[in-house]
């Protein structure tokens, strides 16, 4: 069956190294064929358009129409799958906290209209900064939905993790698991590697505890503002690739010998407040993401999720006063 699959600030950059790969099949797999549902703000319309003549100008065989609006309602009437893009990036020196009010103006109204038409088995992921509490209030804004279909993406910091470690440890991505990502998708963030393995070996015994502490969490925290410093624009196909990652594994499941990291609604595990979207071990099965439960957390660790879910709270809070949530 066709999938109708919404995307927010279609035409920005990450909406341009999305596209394509979604009406390929990479978000789906083969034999998924997709309608794409385009949403942009009018000034974005045209360009919007332009990238759908170029998607139309690929012949994919599984793109069965594209569609764009200007209205968020309409954008999502009918969607399966909703990529919330579209917001305002981080410029230089901008921290994500200055975005709350800029962006939490757009993620209430966009979780009234996922709310009001979107099909009933919506999964939605938020990729726009910041990105776990745009998530909250589109998701306080979608009383008649599970709580459990809006998520945050926190997979291009897991991805960026695996990378550095498996650089460090000269091995490949695909020899580590269990690696998580924690907390917010900011420098707060916490990547933990005290459960990770690297080719069967406990990932903590191959490096130093001081190139986890001073060169790992800060790099790996760090990213997006050094991409940002390099490029002069913040992650776009990075991030792209993490959001078909994340929606690929939550519609298709991951494999049961390692897990991924996803901002889901807490549901109080490990300590962080039910109802706040954290970042989570997690996998995915028929459908759902669940957390895995059971991990040992050391002092350390304890103390830099705490950090990060304390961000979060914050957030939670400033967006309370602003009348957002
Ligand atoms: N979670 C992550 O890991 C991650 C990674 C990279 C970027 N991001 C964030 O993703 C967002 C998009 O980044 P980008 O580089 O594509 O930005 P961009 O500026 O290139 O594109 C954003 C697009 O969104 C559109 N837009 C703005 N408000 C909108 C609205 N209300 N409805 C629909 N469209 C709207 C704009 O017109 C623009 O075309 C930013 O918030 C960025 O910080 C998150
Ligand atoms: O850090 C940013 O503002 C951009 C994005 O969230 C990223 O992690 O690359």
């Amino acid at each position: 069956m066709t999938v109708n699959v919404t995307v927010t600030g279609a035409a920005g950059q990450i909406g341009y190294a999305l596209l394509f790969r979604i009406a390929s099949g990479q978000l789906l797999g083969p034999d998924t064929p997709v309608r794409l549902r385009l949403l942009e703000i009018p000034q974005g319309v045209k360009a919007a358009e332009g990238t759908a003549m170029e998607l139309d100008d690929c012949a994919f065989p599984l793109l069965e129409g594209i569609d764009i609006f200007d209205d968020a309602t309409q954008a999502f009437a009918g969607a399966n799958v909703a990529l919330l893009v579209g917001a305002r990036p981080r410029s230089k020196g901008m921290e994500r906290g200055d975005l709350l009010e800029a962006n939490g103006g757009i993620f209430g109204p966009q979780g009234e209209a996922i709310n009001a038409g979107a099909a009933d088995d919506v999964r939605v992921l938020v990729v726009g900064n910041p990105a776990n509490t745009n998530a909250l209030i589109a998701q306080r804004h979608a009383p008649d939905v599970p709580a459990d279909r809006f998520t945050a993406m926190t997979r291009l910091d897991h991805n960026r993790a695996l990378s550095q470690l498996a650089k460090k440890t000269g091995t490949s991505v695909s020899e580590i698991t269990n690696l998580t990502i924690w907390g917010n998708h900011s420098a707060t963030q916490y990547p933990d590697v005290f459960h990770a393995t690297v080719a069967g070996k406990p990932a903590a015994d191959l490096v130093e505890t001081s190139w986890l502490e001073d060169e790992f969490i800060p790099t790996v925290a760090k990213r997006g503002a050094a991409i940002i410093e390099a490029r002069g624009a913040s992650s776009a196909a990075s991030a792209a690739n993490a959001a078909i990652d994340h929606v690929r594994d939550w519609v298709a499941g991951t494999a049961a010998d390692s897990w991924t990291s996803a901002a889901i609604v807490s549901d109080g595990s490990y300590g962080v407040p039910e109802g706040l979207i954290s970042s989570f071990p997690v996998r995915s099965a028929g459908g759902a993401w669940e957390i895995v439960q059971g991990l040992e957390i050391d002092e350390f660790s304890r103390g830099k999720i705490d950090a990060s879910v304390s961000e979060l709270v914050e957030e939670r809070e400033a967006v309370q006063k602003l009348g957002l949530i």
